[in-house]
């Protein structure tokens, strides 16, 4: 592996410099030569290096010149890996079901999961992530923080799969990090599934009953009437999502355009 790159390039941004914890983030998201797979900020391929040996197809977002000219050298004769020049804020994500594996920028963290989770369209399948560990601590909560985690949270399992110290990095950040693991959940109806959200989220406090004034649905789905709603695990929303669109004669909002 080259050396990591110095403080100079890193712009706020830190580089893995231990292969062994690339090599466990990919073993940790399943990949075969069917699997097309992104990878955002590949810096000098750390990451990559490792997906390119899956057989997967890759895709390697990165938006540093310096190092675009590296990754094309490094896996110029890599058939299976792609590598494009763009902001990984505002590059397209396939139509067809894809997976990321990625050491995220902690700047973006909030940005990336947006478009990987929070969207309506969204085609991930799964991810394996290294976030910022105090971030990772609030996507993997039981109980989410506020509506926008909710709503990933009830369509996506979360949880932290180890901690990484900050000297694994090169330059060290400030915080140790987290390797987490993102599941895509069962299928859930969209539109009732954000109309319970939203309307719990509005106040939290309020007991479920109010949100969805039929007990013995939301006991089905395993949900305490009394509860408060912003106590209601997100999977047990997905399930009450689930049980009241099977009712033909309930009609849901249209889900608002932008989702958060
Ligand atoms: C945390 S480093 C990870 C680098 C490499 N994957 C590793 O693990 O060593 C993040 C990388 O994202 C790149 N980056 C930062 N902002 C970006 C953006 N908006 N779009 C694409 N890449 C970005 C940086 O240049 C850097 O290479």
């Amino acid at each position: 592996m080259p050396a990591a790159p110095r403080a100079r390039h890193s712009g706020g941004v830190h580089f893995l410099a231990v292969p062994r914890i690339a090599r466990k983030l990919v073993q940790s998201c399943p990949l075969d030569h069917t699997d097309l797979v992104v990878e955002f900020g590949a810096g000098q391929g750390a990451i990559t290096t490792h997906l390119a040996e899956t057989g997967a197809r890759i895709l390697a977002v990165e938006r540093d010149p310096e190092f675009i000219r590296k990754l094309h050298n490094r896996f110029a004769q890599r058939d299976n890996v792609r590598v494009i020049q763009a902001d990984a804020r505002q590059v397209p994500l396939p139509h067809k079901r894809f997976s990321v594996v990625a050491s995220i920028p902690y700047a973006l963290s909030t940005a990336l999961l947006r478009r990987l989770l929070g969207s309506r369209r969204t085609t991930l399948t799964r991810a394996a992530l290294i976030v910022e560990w105090g971030f990772a601590r609030r996507l993997a909560a039981t109980v989410p923080r506020d509506l926008e985690q909710a709503w990933w949270a009830a369509r996506f399992e979360i949880r932290i799969a180890s901690r990484i110290s900050a000297h694994c990095f090169s330059p060290p950040p400030r915080v140790d990090s987290a390797h987490i693991v993102v599941t895509r959940g069962k299928p859930v109806p969209e539109r009732p599934l954000w109309t319970l959200l939203a309307t719990a989220y509005r106040d939290p406090h309020q007991p479920v009953r109010r949100v969805v004034a039929r007990p013995r649905t939301l006991r089905a789905a395993g949900i305490d009437p009394t509860r408060p709603a912003g106590l209601v695990a997100p999977t047990a929303w997905a399930e009450l999502a689930r049980h009241l669109a099977a009712d033909r004669g309930l009609h849901w909002p249209p889900l608002p355009r932008r989702i958060r």
